[in-house]
């Protein structure tokens, strides 16, 4: 849980991403799926980020980690440890202090064997040690370690992406939809580690659309829409049919949740049964 005297991580105010594109040869436009976001994190903390699919979540760990398509236009002001990123400093900072989770297992090198692409990172001395115990703690096997990624499922690549931002001296992880595809054993593993993160001091961003599995170890709650940050809510108040949440959206998102729907349902039927 967030404690008032906790230090501020992140903080990304006025986020606003635009990409200009060309219509019809010549003529130029900027379309515009970012405008005002904004979301800030706490050493220790966990926030996810959720909202609906093409809101623009992937695109706000893009801009933080600094890793934006060329043709995109970003203003706003990311300050990270108190420090204004430039995009030479997210580069110093991208897979070091900072660590990410792609959504895409894209990401991996199609051409090298996934256990040399987790111990990219790692202390040489203790890297192939430190990567068989990854592997180990996902269920992975150690000779998975000389396949390339083609030779492996969608569920181990997420595991193999997941490993490689396991290092020491992390101090923000960006994690954009680790959990799909994954089954429950490696999903508790994954929830566990950045739990883990956040106990060890590190700020966590966890973007997803398992709402549920978020709870469990969120703090708070960013609702994106349409580009924008509508709410932000300590995860406690999603709770009941949700009157704790603030805006009419993020009430919406909860009680759309089919687990929610089964509990109201549920619920009436218990009623019924009373009176
Ligand atoms: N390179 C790009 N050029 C133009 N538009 C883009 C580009 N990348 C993303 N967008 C647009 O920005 C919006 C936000 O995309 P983003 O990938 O951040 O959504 P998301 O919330 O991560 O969605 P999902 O949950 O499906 O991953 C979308 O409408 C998308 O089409
Ligand atoms: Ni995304």
């Amino acid at each position: 849980m967030s404690t008032a005297q906790k230090k501020r991580l992140l903080q990304v105010e006025n986020l606003s991403i635009g990409f200009s594109q060309y219509v019809k040869g010549t003529q130029k436009r900027v379309i515009r799926p970012i405008a005002d976001m904004h979301v800030d994190i706490d050493e220790g903390e966990i926030v996810a980020v959720a909202g609906a699919s093409g809101s623009g979540k992937s695109l706000l760990a893009h801009a933080v980690l600094g890793i934006l398509p060329g043709n995109a236009i970003c203003s706003g002001s990311i300050v990270y440890r108190g420090e204004e990123l430039t995009e030479k400093r997210k580069e110093q900072l991208r897979g070091r202090e900072i660590s990410f989770i792609p959504q895409s297992v894209n990401y991996l090198d199609p051409l090298m064997r996934v256990g040399r692409q987790v111990q990219i990172g790692l202390d040489k001395k203790t890297a192939q040690e430190k990567q068989q115990k990854l592997f180990a703690q996902y269920d992975l096997k150690k000779s998975d370690g000389r396949l390339f990624p083609f030779e492996l499922s969608g569920g181990m690549l997420r595991r193999v992406l997941f490993a490689t931002s396991v290092r020491e001296g992390v101090k923000l992880v960006i994690a954009d939809e680790p959990t799909p595809g994954i089954h429950p054993q490696a999903l508790f593993e994954i929830l566990r580690q950045l739990k883990q993160f956040a106990k060890e001091g590190a700020g966590v961003m966890l973007i997803t659309h398992d709402i549920m599995s978020a709870l469990e170890i969120a703090d708070r709650v960013a609702v994106i829409k349409d580009g924008t940050t509508v709410e932000i809510s300590e995860a406690a108040a999603f709770e009941g049919k949700g009157e704790r949440l603030k805006t009419e959206y993020a009430q919406r998102l909860w009680r759309a949740l089919p687990q929610n729907e089964f509990d109201m349902e549920f619920r009436e039927d218990v009623e019924k049964q009373w009176l």
